[in-house]
């Protein structure tokens, strides 16, 4: 029909087709308008068009970044313009257009009430509008980038920590992968006892031992520490207390004090409910253990994803914990090696005399193990103390929540001397032209989160990298390259 019989501007008709769709509710009048629309929009849009790319006030939009978006998510950002540009009506249409994903999508993100089906119109454009927006770290602060990371080839070790499910595991697995690209050999290591690795890496990784990674230029390997196989090498040297047989046995003996003080160290329940961070303890000891060895020594990176904050302060206060509570059994050591020594000559093969030299020996051997695990902690804590090899980066989000507990973690840090210079500032939204209600107010908070780390005495020193919030899983080796580039740069 032609445009002058109607008499009406363009938006008008648009308007009155969009208006039929939404009231008629019928699927098949839908998709005539909808045909319609865009075949309207072919021929008598560009000055809408025009309208979609720059807006009063704004930096206008390369051509590039557009063509990546709309390669990405094939939306019709024209379209949805002129709807959010449009009245009301027209958005309640485009909603009821919901045989559209495209358009649903990209109509979200410009207005609606609700959040968006999809995270992001594109990834790609989302990360650079997030890199254009971020703020300058700290004033002073020394640049650090990743190819400072990445220089010389002596091993160091980065440990990846935070609040729980601000994406630890996710960033330490992308900068495994983006070590892995750039030519070091790479291992990465989950001490969390809630293990993600496997999840992220899309790949079995249980096992406690060292897997091979498929995908990055060099070699990447990872291991999940699993904590309750560790301890129970421990808890079968702790197996057998005795009865009170052996305590009569060991009182008639003359050696009574010794039965009751081992009584009281209850070194069962010190493995069966273990102190917290005792867990973790084990689980780094092991990977001393496995860094000990030659096989080992080509790692030039280690990254570890630790568990959430409060195991890994407590995992740094582990070493005198360990003192107070295993110190007496220490002390004991020599007078139970003795005593079983004792034990094994004067007496023959009875039960009774067996159990008694069972009680001490196993002591003995737990005694042992308890020296080494706390002499490995020791060791532990000046590796995260070591400014030279090591470093903590604090993984954060953009709330008040996480960022209150990030500063905690950074003073108790500083206070155990472990040097920290990086925070992420993970799922950061990125700037969009126009914004759906929920992601402007999501993002006057993040805003005003973000002012907080700048104003946080803990916090403001540190080299802030922000980290988008992507529209996709970040599962398996892509995905965490994909990350990686944008997060370690
Ligand atoms: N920048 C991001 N954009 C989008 N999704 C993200 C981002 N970072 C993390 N995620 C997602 O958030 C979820 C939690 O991430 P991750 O497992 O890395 O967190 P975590 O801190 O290690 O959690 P936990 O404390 O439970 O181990 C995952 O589904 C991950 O894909």
């Amino acid at each position: 029909m032609p445009r002058k019989t109607l008499g009406l501007p363009r938006t008008t008709g648009l308007y009155f087709v969009m208006w039929a769709c939404s009231t008629a509710r019928i699927n098949g009048l839908c998709v005539l308008g909808w045909l319609a629309v865009s075949a309207w929009q072919l021929v008598a849009s560009p000055v809408l068009r025009e309208s979609a790319v720059v807006r009063p006030g704004e930096k206008p939009r390369t051509r590039r970044r557009e063509t990546q978006a709309t390669r990405l998510i094939p939306s019709s950002p024209p379209f949805a313009t002129m709807l959010a540009t449009a009245s009301p009506h027209l958005q309640v249409a485009a909603r009821r257009l919901s045989l559209s994903v495209p358009v649903n999508r990209a109509y979200c993100s410009f207005r609606s009430t609700r959040p968006c089906p999809g995270r992001y119109a594109s990834v790609r454009a989302a990360s650079a509008s997030a890199a254009e927006a971020a703020p300058p770290a700290k004033e002073g602060a020394e640049e650090l980038g990743f190819q400072e990371m990445s220089s010389g080839t002596r091993r160091r070790y980065y440990m990846l920590g935070g609040k729980g499910g601000v994406g630890k595991t996710s960033c330490a697995a992308s900068l495994a992968v983006r070590f892995a690209n750039n030519g070091h050999p790479t291992l990465v290591v989950s001490t969390d006892p809630a293990h993600s690795l496997s999840d992220s890496f899309a790949q079995d990784l249980s096992g406690g031992t060292l897997v091979p990674v498929e995908g990055p230029d060099s070699p990447l390997f990872a291991l999940e520490i699993n904590p309750e196989k560790a301890r129970e090498e421990f808890r079968t040297a702790s197996q057998k207390n005795g009865g009170a047989g052996v305590k009569d046995f060991m009182d008639s003996m003359g050696l009574g004090m010794l039965a009751e003080q081992l009584g009281e160290l209850k070194l069962g329940e010190l493995l069966d409910s273990p102190p917290p961070g005792l867990d973790e303890a084990i689980a780094i000891s092991k990977v001393m253990q496995f860094l000990e060895a030659q096989e080992y020594s080509m790692f030039s990176r280690i990254v570890f994803d630790t568990a959430p904050t409060g195991h890994t302060l407590r995992l740094l206060s582990l070493p005198d914990f360990l003192d107070a509570s295993i110190g007496k059994i220490l002390k004991l050591r020599s007078k139970i090696a003795s005593a079983t020594s004792a034990i094994k000559s004067v007496f023959g093969q009875e039960v009774q005399q067996q159990d008694a030299v069972g009680v001490l020996s196993n002591s003995w051997r737990m005694a042992n193990k308890l020296e080494q695990l706390r002499e490995r902690m020791v060791k532990v804590r000046e590796l995260f103390r070591d400014t030279e090899s090591t470093e903590f980066i604090i993984v954060t989000i953009p709330t008040v929540m996480a960022i209150s507990e990030s500063s905690r973690l950074h003073s108790s840090l500083q206070k155990e001397s472990v040097p920290v210079r990086r925070l992420i500032v993970n799922q950061v939204l990125p700037p969009s032209t126009s914004d759906c209600k929920f992601c402007a107010i999501k993002r006057k908070d993040q805003a005003r989160a973000l002012d907080m780390i700048r104003s946080d005495p803990e916090l403001r020193g540190l080299n802030i990298i922000q980290a988008p919030l992507v529209d996709m899983e970040i599962r398996g080796v892509p995905a965490l390259k994909f990350l990686g580039d944008i997060v370690w740069k």
